[in-house]
């Protein structure tokens, strides 16, 4: 693979997690490490949470960036190859499927309005529920939500614990008692989270949320999240991050059902839980496009 002179991008976001989105078809991007955390560096490239390319998984795979078909995946589907913002891989991204599946529809790469998106963590099946060039509300089925049992972090100078989570990729939810959404914003996270490398070999997303309140208008319940993610710091919102805190909210309250609308900084989702699989709807906003210099490229 050669690097590209020049590369045509869309930068996106959902609920404010925000991505650059390449379609490389042919696989003719040599996204290193490098690359991808120069585009997403706020001063230095465009600046985003993670990119997105945009390939079939059969393309990927003979091109080696995937070394299999994961779980449920054909050759001919489109495939996220998501990169957080410091360059690592990531299994999944649950708003990064939204924004990649609004893509897919404004760039008429898709044709219906349910279709599939393969990723690391398998097979997504998402709906289109509305679309036009610049908007769209994605549904999600992200699949299993597997508790690992408890854990612990060191964030904003407290211990918390909370239910390990996966949900393709690895979280910590720490529904913290008493917490208010006013409390929830005080925080300070920009020291970081301390971890146990041998609690959480992978790392981890660390998701810290107040107790579900009984809802009303088709919820059963609401939350508010913060969210420090693995590979890129605190954002705005992380779609895995809310299924498992979703999930591991109505845990603390004994159900493993329900219907669940989450706040974060960036927005509002809702998550419907049943049968130990989740559902993620939300927004998607495709903002710019544009193309990178050669120079900036080569430099
Ligand atoms: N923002 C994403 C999650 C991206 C991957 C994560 N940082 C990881 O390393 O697991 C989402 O919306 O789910």
């Amino acid at each position: 693979m050669t690097a590209a002179p020049t590369l045509a991008f869309v930068k996106g976001h959902g609920t404010q997690n925000d991505f650059v989105v390449l379609e490389d078809p042919a696989v003719e991007i040599d996204l290193t490490v490098e690359l991808v955390a120069a585009l997403c560096d706020r001063p230095r490239g465009i600046g985003a949470d993670g990119v997105l390319r945009v390939a079939t998984a059969g393309a990927l795979l003979a091109a080696g960036v995937i070394g299999e078909l994961p779980d449920g995946v054909g050759a001919d589907d489109w495939f996220m190859d998501y990169r957080n913002a410091d360059g690592s891989i990531a299994e999944m991204c649950g708003n990064g499927v939204r924004v990649f599946a609004h893509y897919l529809r404004a760039a008429g790469l898709v044709d219906g309005d349910a279709f599939p998106v393969g990723s690391r963590a398998g097979s997504r099946s998402v709906v289109v529920h509305a679309v036009d060039d610049t908007a769209a509300d994605v549904s999600v089925a992200m699949g299993r939500v597997r508790f690992d049992g408890p854990g612990g972090v060191g964030v904003a100078g407290l211990r918390l614990t909370g239910e390990r989570v996966d949900v393709g990729n690895p979280h910590l939810a720490c529904v913290v008692a008493d917490l208010t959404p006013a409390g929830l914003a005080d925080l300070d996270l920009t020291t970081g989270v301390d971890l146990d490398a041998r609690e959480f070999p992978h790392g981890a997303n660390v998701e810290i949320l107040t107790p579900l309140e009984p809802a009303t208008d088709g919820l059963d319940f609401t939350a508010h999240m913060r969210v420090f993610e693995r590979g890129v710091g605190e954002t705005r919102s992380c779609g895995t991050g809310l299924v498992a805190a979703a999930s591991a909210g109505l845990r603390a309250m004994g159900r493993d059902q329900g219907v669940v609308g989450i706040t974060v900084p960036g927005g509002a989702v809702v998550v419907t839980v049943a049968d130990d699989a989740a559902v993620l709807r939300g927004p998607s906003r495709l903002v710019a496009r544009g193309r990178l210099l050669p120079e900036w490229t080569a430099g």
